[in-house]
């Protein structure tokens, strides 16, 4: 409320002067959310190591609870299992996982759970060739469903640009962005669905004093605005850890404090583990669980039971289980707002009430967002479900008994993925030099060199094993380039793809169908200049069918080379792959009927000839050049031993072969590989979790 004081105005009597509060920066054009609280018991993880059935068992049987509109600070000595929590936590790991985890004191659904929450990962995996407002674009296409109007969509990153102080750098690209704008960025991204819950691994790792400051400020801000916001950190300064409103502290994977930040001091000074006076508390508990004052750990994991104990009152928490296999306690939570018990207003201050001797808001700040929703369907005095229409009383109970998951996994349809993502490759490759312009350059210089080398040599007849080396080459070429381009470009690609599919931006299908589709064009834009070029300056015969022919064999030789490149990305990091493709590639080349003819090629090997797209390229272009009754070639020697174009496909052991079935074999090669790429980037998806 304005505060308005009158001010006596010598001489000219009083003034009013109104003084409006500064105005903390809001969310309030985003989707509203329910707020959630978090809750694991007894979570034990364990990994296997080496190849003997050693089993190392990481966190130690932990127990905790996070709470909506509270900024809660994971900590731990290095190796302590911080990372491995917050895995657990999010759902990015789940196997070797054992205990539970509840939300909203229900047993997590992890599909529902990861359309409420977001993981934003330590390194920010944002793409360097998009601005800021385009990236924005991206998010709210994908994130918001499609009903959602243009003009929403612009209040809404006007808003979210705004308030993370994002706004003067819309137009500048992501990679130019200092390290605590990209961040910020990354915030910005997972914000437009609003989600309830918030993941961030380290997020001021990297940021000078000030950007951590501005980062966990944003932070708390979000929190205060009812979200449940998680963060692991190393050893936060004083002025950042008071920010922080909940502790959860890991030693050796176990808990040895979980409590709010004010009260850390107080609970140690209990244990007889007094912080020395001027001492950072964050970097006492750490010294402590690092064993600098003995070897207290099992006390501290004792005192807390590992996590089940509330130090406010040294009592287990309690069960916040409802029995939904009652159908009554089902109706009950529901219709009298037992659900959402979060949006009593009563229960609000009394979770808020550890911290407002912590400097917090407390539910002061709760006026947006989240709370905002929650709070002002309480303040009219009517239990939430009365103004939940059927439908939404059905998601809610499917949401929270977690039985099925909601019957939309994404936001958006799968083809309104495909469209955006496809959108957003172009735009890549449009700016992208390495991926466009060189490529298009290396296309036209080697087709110039080689048009040059091979000059005219098409209708000689005293030339044609000449004119076979070239053949040979164009696909020795078109292989190379289009598969190296991508086992370079596509694993770079790999660590957003992961971040965004798993926070839900698009289903892995219209992903990978997107950067299928979107080099197709760009490719065979290149393979069609190349052709051109070498076709004519190396005088093959001037016939369209022919041309036709020669350019279809090249294309998907180009094309099928891509895909092996894709299958090598998906499967493998860009060393390996840049070392094993060219390598794998060796048979393929040798058994391509250009070195060996088939015939004299030993029969127990000849089935790698069936494997070699190269063969069929090649056998395609030598048809095209030498087959359907071409006429004898010029001869400009006393002898011309391939006059007869004949001979050239006797000699290759080819006068049998069919254009058609080497077509046919390409595609089909092209198809399996394609689905190949997408199971290993499938697997892969899978194994880095
Ligand atoms: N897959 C694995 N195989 C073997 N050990 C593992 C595996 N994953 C994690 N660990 C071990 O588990 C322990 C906890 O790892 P985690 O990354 O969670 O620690 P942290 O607390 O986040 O450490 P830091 O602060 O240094 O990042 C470490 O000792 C680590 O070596």
């Amino acid at each position: 409320m304005d505060n308005v004081y009158i001010l006596n105005n010598i001489g000219k009597g009083s003034v009013k002067v109104t003084i409006t509060p500064t105005q903390h920066k809001t969310l309030s054009h985003l989707p509203k959310r329910q707020p959630v609280d978090l809750a694991f018991t007894d979570l034990t993880y364990k990994v296997q190591e080496g190849r003997k059935s050693n089993v190392k068992t990481i966190l130690k049987s932990v127990s905790g609870r996070l709470r909506s509109g509270e900024l809660t600070a994971i900590m731990g000595p290095s190796g302590a299992g911080k990372s491995t929590l917050l895995n657990i936590l999010t759902g990015y790991k789940t196997s070797g996982m054992e205990g539970s985890i509840t939300v909203n004191g229900m047993e997590r659904n992890l599909s529902s759970f990861r359309k409420l929450s977001c993981y934003i990962m330590q390194d920010n995996q944002l793409h360097g060739n998009l601005t800021v407002e385009e990236a924005m674009g991206v998010a709210t296409s994908l994130k918001l469903p499609s009903s959602t109007t243009r003009d929403e969509k612009e209040m809404l990153t006007e808003t979210i640009l705004h308030t993370l102080s994002l706004m003067e750098h819309r137009k500048t690209m992501t990679s130019n962005l200092s390290g605590g704008q990209k961040k910020r960025l990354s915030i910005a991204l997972e914000l437009v669905n609003n989600p309830p819950i918030m993941f961030f691994d380290e997020p001021t790792s990297g940021l000078d004093s000030s950007s951590c400051f501005q980062c966990i400020s944003l932070l708390k801000t979000l929190a205060s605005e009812g979200r449940t916001i998680i963060c692991t950190i190393h050893q936060p300064s004083a002025r950042l850890f008071e920010k922080f409103d909940h502790l959860y502290t890991l030693a050796d994977g176990q808990c040895v404090y979980q409590g709010s930040t004010g009260r850390l001091v107080d609970w140690l000074g209990s244990l007889k583990l007094q912080c020395p006076s001027y001492h950072n508390p964050a970097s006492f508990i750490i010294e402590v669980s690092c064993g600098e004052y003995g070897n207290n750990t099992g006390k501290l994991v004792r005192a807390i039971d590992n996590g089940n104990n509330d130090i406010r009152n040294g009592m287990p928490f309690p069960d916040q289980t409802p029995d939904y296999n009652n159908k009554k306690d089902m109706e009950v939570s529901l219709r009298a707002g037992s659900n959402w018990d979060k949006n009593d207003l009563s229960q609000v201050q009394e979770k808020f009430k550890d911290n407002n001797s912590n400097g917090a808001n407390g539910h002061g700040n709760l006026q947006n967002g989240i709370l905002q929703y929650a709070t002002s369907e309480v303040s009219k005095g009517e239990p939430l479900s009365l103004q939940m229409d059927t439908d939404k009383q059905d998601n809610a109970a499917a949401a929270l008994l977690g039985t099925e998951g909601s019957p939309e996994r994404y936001a958006t349809s799968e083809w309104k993925q495909f469209w955006v993502v496809l959108k957003r490759t172009l735009l890549f490759s449009r700016r992208d030099w390495t991926l466009m312009y060189l490529r298009l350059f290396a296309h036209i210089l080697v087709g110039f060199l080689i048009g040059a080398l091979y000059y005219d040599i098409g209708d000689d007849g005293s030339k044609v094993l000449s004119n076979l080396g070239f053949l040979f080459f164009n696909m020795l070429f078109l292989m190379y380039t289009s598969m190296t381009i991508t086992i370079l470009s596509f694993p770079l690609e790999m660590p957003v793809l992961v971040k965004e599919h798993f926070n839900r931006w698009y289903s892995l299908r219209s992903y990978y169908l997107a950067i299928t589709v979107s080099d197709i064009p760009f490719q065979a834009i290149f393979c069609i200049i190349y052709v051109v070029i070498v076709y004519l300056l190396t005088s093959q015969p001037p016939v369209w069918f022919r041309f036709a022919m020669f350019l279809s064999s090249c294309l998907l030789i180009s094309f099928v080379a891509q895909s092996v490149g894709l299958v090598v990305g998906a499967a493998m990091n860009v060393q390996n792959g840049v070392f094993l493709a060219p390598v794998m590639s060796v048979p393929f080349l040798l058994f391509s009927g250009f070195f060996v003819s088939f015939n004299a090629i030993p029969v127990y090997l000849r089935w790698i000839t069936y494997l070699s797209y190269i063969r069929y390229g090649f056998e395609g272009t030598a048809l095209a050049t030498y087959s359907f009754n071409r006429t004898k070639l010029q001869c400009h020697a006393p002898y011309c031993h391939f006059k007869y174009p004949q001979t050239t496909l006797e000699d290759l052991d080819m006068e049998d072969a069919d254009f058609a079935l080497d077509i046919a074999a390409l595609c089909l090669i092209f198809v399996l590989l394609r689905i190949f790429a997408f199971l290993f980037l499938r697997w892969k998806l899978k194994s880095t979790r």
